[in-house]
This record gives structure tokens, sequence and C-alpha cells, in this order.
């Protein structure tokens, strides 16, 4: 699957993931009050509401990036109204031809990472039927509880062509709290323990670009750690969070990407999904017109980070 991805990023010279982290609070007037006509203000309400918003968002997007990367925890505070949703919103994005990334951060002990890998990039059985219930073509996870949490999605990735985003070093102010201690040998940081065996495990999974299946996640808002990951993740793709909402700029984030240009995706949602209540796409856009300006912030993101990495 990093194949495919490498390819649509370079198709399109954009390496850039839409997040679909849908909010009400972001969702323009018009598009809540057609959803409560219909289903009341209930968890189905705020969840169709989700999916009108959802759909005009890939539908101005998808000629422009390669992925999009539904965040699960914004639909499942709806219950399964709000999963309904994040299924059907990946089934819509693969048939724009998108790649999908469910950002669902699973981690447990093997036997229940077993259902958790069928369930969302493998297929689950019911008598003589065999059943794809979510169909994201990676998800995150993560690695806390060791090689045997990771391993049951080892075969689902040749067989299903799939790939994992793995939690190396996250965007958020305190990751350092944990992931910053000493634990490798001379005082190595853990993040970089467990990049390097991201790496290690990533090894089998290799494709055309000397990338792997299995990439990690590397917060845009570190970069002197982002710089030092790519050095020595030389065949580990990185997932970019923080770039916009989380204050990352397309300057801190350079150093994920390869001699090639290559290495990273960047992910940006409140900065494209609510960019039609920003002041200077407001000036621009009507509430009407929010997903031509999420069209235009995404555009916007492209022209950035081409410029930090001329
Ligand atoms: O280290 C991490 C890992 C995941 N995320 C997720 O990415 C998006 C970021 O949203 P923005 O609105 O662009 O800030 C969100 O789904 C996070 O859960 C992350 O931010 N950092």
């Amino acid at each position: 699957m990093i194949d495919l991805l490498v390819d649509k990023i370079q198709a399109l010279q954009n390496p850039t993931v839409v997040g679909l982290d849908p909010r009400l609070s972001m969702i323009p007037e018009h598009i809540r009050q057609q959803a409560f006509e219909t289903y009341g203000q209930t968890l189905k309400g705020a969840s169709e509401a989700f999916w009108l918003f959802n759909k005009e968002i890939i539908d101005a997007v998808y000629d422009l990036v390669p992925a999009v990367k539904p965040q699960v925890a914004m639909y499942e505070m709806y219950g399964a109204d709000g999963v309904d949703v994040f299924i059907r919103t990946i089934q819509y994005a693969k048939e724009k031809g998108l790649v999908v990334i469910g950002d669902i951060k699973r981690s447990d002990i093997a036997s229940t990472a077993q259902a958790y890998a069928d369930g969302h990039i493998g297929e689950v059985t019911v008598g003589e039927t065999a059943y794809a219930p979510y169909q994201e073509d990676f998800i995150t996870l993560n690695p806390y509880l060791g090689v045997e949490s990771i391993e049951p999605y080892f075969p689902h990735l040749t067989k299903y062509d799939k790939g994992l985003f793995i939690l190396v070093k996250t965007s958020n102010p305190g990751s350092g709290e944990i992931q910053d201690l000493p634990a490798g040998e001379a005082g190595k940081p853990l993040y970089e323990v467990v990049g390097g065996l991201v790496e290690k495990w990533g090894e089998p999974f290799r494709g055309r670009y000397g990338y792997s299946d299995i990439g990690a996640v590397v917060g845009a808002t570190h970069p002197e750690q982002g710089s030092r990951l790519r050095e020595i993740l030389p065949h580990t793709f990185f997932l970019v969070p923080g770039y916009g909402a989380q204050g990352a700029t397309a300057q801190d984030l350079a150093g994920c990407f390869d001699q090639n240009g290559l290495g990273a995706i960047v992910n940006s949602s409140r900065g494209i999904m609510a960019a039609w209540q920003k002041d200077s796409y407001a000036k621009m856009f009507t509430p009407e017109e929010f997903a031509q300006a999420s069209r235009a912030a995404v555009l916007d993101m492209k022209e950035d980070l081409h410029k930090a990495m001329e």
C-alpha cells in the first residue's frame, strides 16, 4: 500500500493528507439544519451532519490530495450512528480514489489485536461469507504493548495490501514526558528506540521506493526529532500531524522529507475542514461555500510545503 500512496503523492505533487475530524462547531448552519430537520437533534442528526459535511469536503479536494485521515474519536463519540458515518466516509473516499488512513491508534494484547486487525484491515467471516467492515488502507497503532501487539497485523499487510503508521514521536506538547526518556544504549531517547523497532519490523514489507508498509507517526511540532528520525529511519515513511492548528509550520517539518522530497505525508485536519471559519477564507467564501474554502486551504498548504522543501 505504501507504493500506491507514494505513486499518488508523486502524481499530484502533493504530500498532504486531509484529516476528516468533524465537530458540530465547525459545521455550517445550513448543513446542521438539514440534518436536524430530518433526524432531529439526536446522535443520528449529528452524525448525518458529519456525513453531509465530509462528503462535500471530499468532493472538493479528492483531485488535489492523495489521502484522507478520518479520526475515529470524532465519530465514536456519537455511538453507533457516528461509527456508521465513519464507515460511510471511508467507503466514499475510496470510491473517489483516495487512500484512507484510519486514525484509530489501537493497542492491545495479541488475541485482541487480532480482532482489530481482522475488522479494520482484514476480513471477518460469518457463516460462509467474509466481510470487510471498515476497509481502511492504513491504520495507526500504539506500540506500547510491544511486538506481539503489532505482529497480528503483519500478515494482513501483504494479504490485503494494507499499511500501518505506528506512533513514534507524537505532536502533543507533553509527548516528551514519556517518549524522550533515556531508554536505549548511551541514553538514546525512547522515541529513537521505538523508531528503530518500527524500521526493523518494516524490513520485510519494503516496496518499490524503498519505503515500508509499516510507517511511523512523527509530529511536525518537534523539528529536531523529526530530522533525526528521518536520518536514522531511511526506510520508514512518516505520517506527520501537527501542521496548522497545532502551530507547526512547513519549515518545522521539512526535515521529515528525504533528499528526493519523499518520505512523509503531512496531515491537516482543523486547518482544512474549518478553513471557512478563518478570517482569511471567510472574506472569500460564504458558509455555503465551506468546501471551496477547504479546497483553497489545501492549495495554500501545498504551496507552503513546496516552498519549505525548495
Ligand atoms: O501525534 C499525533 C498523532 C495523531 N494526531 C491526530 O492528527 C490530527 C491532527 O488534527 P489537527 O486539527 O490538524 O491538529 C488529529 O486527528 C489528531 O488526533 C496528532 O495530532 N498528533
